[in-house]
C-alpha cells in the first residue's frame, strides 16, 4: 500500500508532507456493483467546507465515473462522464464535494474492479472525535459516541439532495 501511495503521490506531484493519511477501498465484483450519487462529505474530511484533495486509483474493469453539478447554470451539462480504466489516477480537488455529486453507475460489464481513494483527515475533525472518546482504546475515554454522527456513513443511505 505504501508503494502504491508513494507512486501515486509522485505522479500527482504531491510532496510527502501533504500525503493523505487515510485510504478507502471499494471492490466492485462486476458491473452490477455500483455507488450511487453522493458527495464525499464526511465530517472527517470537511470536504464541503474547505479545499480538499481526494486521489483515486483504479484497477481492473474500466468503469464510468460520473459527476453532476448541484447548481448547473445556463447550458452547462448536468452530468460529466469519464471512464476510469486499469491504472488510472484521478483527483477531485477544490470544492468539488460542495458543488458536485459523483457516482459509479451500474453497467453491463463482467470484470471486477478495485478503487482506492486517499484523503487527508482534517485535524479539527479528529480532535472532535478524540474529545468524544471515539477511540475506545484510549485510557481517558469519555462516553461512547452516538451511532448517527455520520463520520462513517452507510452508503445504503441515499445522499442528501443537493442544495
Ligand atoms: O469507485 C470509485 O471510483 C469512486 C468511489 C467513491 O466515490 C467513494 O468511495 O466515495
Ligand atoms: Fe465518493
Amino acid at each position: 500500500m505504501i508503494e502504491l501511495l508513494r507512486h501515486s503521490m509522485h505522479f500527482c506531484g504531491i510532496g510527502e508532507r501533504e500525503w493523505p493519511d487515510s485510504c478507502n477501498l471499494n471492490y466492485y465484483e462486476d458491473g452490477g456493483a455500483s455507488v450511487g450519487w453522493h458527495a464525499d462529505d464526511e465530517h472527517l474530511f470537511q470536504g464541503k467546507l474547505q479545499d480538499i484533495r481526494i486521489v483515486s486509483l483504479s484497477f481492473g474493469q474500466a468503469r464510468s465515473f460520473e459527476l453532476r453539478r448541484n447548481w448547473p447554470e445556463g447550458d452547462e451539462p448536468g452530468v460529466e462522464r469519464i471512464v476510469l480504466s486499469n491504472g488510472d489516477l484521478m483527483t477531485m480537488e477544490g470544492m468539488t464535494q460542495k458543488h458536485y455529486q459523483h457516482r459509479v453507475p451500474k453497467e453491463s460489464c463482467k470484470g471486477p474492479r478495485i478503487n482506492l481513494t486517499w484523503r487527508l483527515v482534517c485535524s479539527r475533525s479528529l480532535a472532535v472525535l478524540l474529545d468524544m472518546g471515539y477511540f475506545p482504546n484510549r485510557a481517558n475515554r469519555a462516553t461512547p459516541p452516538p451511532q448517527d454522527m455520520g463520520y462513517f456513513p452507510n452508503r445504503a443511505t441515499p445522499p442528501p439532495p443537493p442544495h
